[in-house]
């Protein structure tokens, strides 16, 4: 049975703004988002069996993601911030049986999903990992052209699932201004390669928790300034109207991440916030170089516990390697 293979990245939302709450229990969101080089690994395997069979395994190993983050998984332990679901919670399981059930496929998935995307983080890790299942699975049985049904498919399951999409007709699309609850989806052609430090603190936040602790605002600032500074290449001006509408409500939950972007400012990451509703925060570096050195401030600087890495845009699709067997 053929199996497949692929990296799903993460994403940062380098603007978004909730300018109204909808009848459904959603929000219309306004946000620009960027995939970035910090990645998953998935490997699908068809299998004869009618069953979706799950097994996540944090890389490189459970041991040393803990101990960056300051957590104890001593004799097989995995602390609690670090377990993946591997029932129908997890959102490849819920992909994937979607996907079955869409094109009628009677045959089964043996996945193996390797974590580094922190979960809770805002980075879209969840998400990023199902759209991918998604374009796994219709590459095995043939459905790759599918694409209006695809995408269906893949906001059935999440409001960013479709960014992370391939979409044939602009594969190297490395971030995308997104509308309605999200799933509204204009690929932005000219997006500059940008360096980001990211930071995790060893904590997660529920993005519904976040959302219900927002005020929707006023007057709604728009996305089209940092749209234009972006279009571009203008780092001072998208710094300046770079903003994330979630960062009050999630300060409400976790005051502590305000010492985290008071560091990351500190360090010359300015501009640097939240990413969707936290908890990671990331700032625009000048370059990889400056990316790196801040990197290695950070680490002596900040309490142990938070992950720090370098990161830069990369399209939000990644290829899909095919082995036939
Ligand atoms: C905040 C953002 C910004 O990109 O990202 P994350 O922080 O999750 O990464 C997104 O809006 C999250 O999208 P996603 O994580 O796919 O959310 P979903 O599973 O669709 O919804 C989870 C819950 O969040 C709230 N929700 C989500 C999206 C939206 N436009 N309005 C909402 O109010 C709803 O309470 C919903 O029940
Ligand atoms: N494939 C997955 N990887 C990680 N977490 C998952 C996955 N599927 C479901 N989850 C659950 O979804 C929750 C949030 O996932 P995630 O999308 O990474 O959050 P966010 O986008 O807010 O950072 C996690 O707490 C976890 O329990």
């Amino acid at each position: 049975m053929t199996i497949a293979r692929t990296s799903p990245p993460a994403k940062l939302n380098l603007f978004l703004e909730i300018p109204a709450r909808r009848d459904d229990g959603y929000h219309e969101i306004d946000t620009v988002m960027a995939a970035i080089d910090w990645r998953d690994e998935l490997e699908i395997e068809s299998i004869p069996q009618p069953r979706i069979e799950l097994t996540a395994d944090w890389l490189p190993s459970v041991e040393s993601v803990a101990g960056e983050l300051g957590l104890d998984a001593g004799q097989g332990r995995v602390p609690e911030l670090l377990r993946i679901p591997t029932d129908d919670s997890n959102l490849v399981v819920r992909a994937l049986a979607a996907f079955r059930t869409q094109f009628g496929v009677q045959t089964g998935f043996r996945v193996r999903l390797g974590k580094r995307i922190p979960a809770g983080a805002g980075m879209g890790g969840a998400s990023s990992d199902a759209a991918h299942a998604i374009d796994c699975a219709a590459q095995i049985h043939q459905f790759d052209n599918e694409t209006k049904v695809l995408h269906g498919i893949a906001s059935s399951i999440g409001s960013d699932v479709p960014f992370f999409l391939a979409d044939r007709d602009c594969q190297s699309v490395m971030a995308a201004h997104a509308t309605g609850r999200g799933e509204l989806l204009s690929p932005l052609g000219d997006c500059p390669s940008i360096h980001f430090v990211v930071a995790y603190p060893s904590r997660s936040l529920s993005t519904a928790g976040v959302y219900a602790q927002l005020k929707v605002p006023e007057r709604a600032v728009s996305s089209t300034s940092f749209l234009q500074a972006l279009g571009r290449g203008d780092r001072e001006r998208m710094g300046q109207a770079m903003m994330n509408r979630l960062t009050g409500p999630a300060l409400k939950i976790l005051p502590q991440l305000n010492e985290l972007l008071e560091s990351l400012w500190q360090c010359g990451l300015q501009p640097c916030q939240l990413t969707g509703s936290g908890s990671a925060c990331f700032g625009i570096a000048k370059d990889v170089e400056q990316a790196k050195e801040i990197v290695k401030r950070l680490e002596t600087e900040l309490q142990p516990g938070v992950l720090l890495r370098v990161a830069q845009t990369v399209p939000a699709a990644t290829p899909i390697e095919i082995e036939p067997s």
